[in-house]
């Protein structure tokens, strides 16, 4: 069975030498990028705190990759800067590129080599662990390392483009939806290696669809929703300030307010009134459906999909006239 285990964990976390400091690894600044009639990213403020898993969430289309690329510096914003471990993306990629790991949606590599001989080219730009790394981790993923990387399978070949991504233990791992193609274990195995990657004080950066294995790992959450930062939250956070609320009226024609907090979707169905409601006040209940007309209320706590779902529904041209739901966040800044 392929498997990153413990042992392996360890020597991808030695600890870093600025482990205590407090600057964020990544800062974006107001970046916008068009692509013709495109508006991919709008205005996006956004920082990543060290030594934390960080999962950038969006549907298809959200601007996800494009941020990633401006961030290893692949694009140039139109405006607004970004900074990777305090180096300019647009101006100083090369160094960025040198002290992160960064695999991308499609990984581009020498398909004429091997996974041996690939390790041994890579190996000539980092520190001398990276070998030794490297061929751990090859042989963990049970990778045949005399097969040309173009005879590989899908997952194989993701497999050695994140050894390569890892093996010289970066303070930053940027990863562009790194499980899709791995096998379930694998999948579970990897991101489990991020925690542990973030309890030594690195940080991972990494954009998903995986809604469910990114509420298992993910320290920070962030929604990207049509080229906007809709919301950016620690998930305990996010998850414990944050309801579904039912409330089902004596009729159909009873008007109701919202439970009050930060609205990000409301539903109506005949008697039925659902809200996904943030920042709800422990004494909701108290000052909820004090005009009458409600028979009952239920209140529970949300998954990261049904969250993540009320944000992305929610633009801001359908947002409630009570309540409006706005994003979550001051300059992208934790709060
Ligand atoms: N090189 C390009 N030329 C033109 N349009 C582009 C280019 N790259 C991205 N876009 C557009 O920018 C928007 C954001 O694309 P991006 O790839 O960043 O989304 P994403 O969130 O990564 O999506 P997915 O989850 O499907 O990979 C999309 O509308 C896409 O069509």
């Amino acid at each position: 069975m392929t498997e990153i285990n413990s042992e392996q964990a360890k020597y991808q976390c030695d600890a870093p030498e600025n482990a205590g400091d407090s600057q964020p690894v990544v800062d974006v600044q107001a970046v916008t990028k068009r692509f013709r009639n495109t508006l991919a990213l709008d205005q996006i403020d956004m920082s990543v705190p060290r030594g934390k898993v960080f999962a950038l969430l969006g549907e298809n289309g959200a601007g996800k990759t494009t941020l990633l690329r401006i961030l290893t510096g692949y694009l140039r914003p139109d405006r607004g800067s970004a900074k990777v471990l305090n180096h300019d993306c647009a101006s100083q990629s090369e160094e960025i590129r040198r002290q992160i790991g960064y695999v991308s949606d499609s990984p581009a590599m020498y398909e004429w080599m091997s996974a041996s001989e690939i390790g041994w080219f890579a190996s000539a730009f980092y520190d001398g662990a990276f070998p030794r790394r490297y061929e751990e981790l090859i042989a963990e993923f049970q990778i045949p390392i005399g097969t040309k990387l173009s005879a590989l399978s899908k997952g194989q070949r993701a497999k050695v483009a994140l050894a390569l991504a890892v093996a010289h233990d970066p303070e930053l791992l940027i990863l562009d939806e790194p499980t899709s193609g791995l096998d379930p274990i694998v999948r579970r195995q990897f991101l489990e290696s991020m925690v542990d990657r973030a309890a030594a004080g690195r940080t991972v950066l990494l954009s998903s669809h995986q809604i469910n294995e990114v509420e298992r790992v993910a320290d920070v959450v962030a929604i990207l929703h049509a080229g906007k930062l809709r919301l950016v939250q620690p998930l305990e956070v996010l998850k414990h300030q944050t309801r579904i609320v039912t409330a089902t009226m004596d009729d159909a024609e009873v008007y109701c307010e919202p439970p009050g907090g930060q609205v990000l979707s409301e539903e109506i169905n005949g008697r039925q009134r659902r809200w996904v409601v943030s920042r709800l006040s422990d004494d909701w209940r108290s000052k909820f459906g004090s005009e009458g007309g409600v028979r009952t209320v239920d209140e529970v706590m949300p998954t990261l999909e049904e969250i993540f779902v009320a944000v992305c529904a929610n633009t801001p041209s359908e947002t409630a006239p009570h309540g409006a739901f706005q994003p979550e966040l001051s300059r992208g800044v934790l709060r």
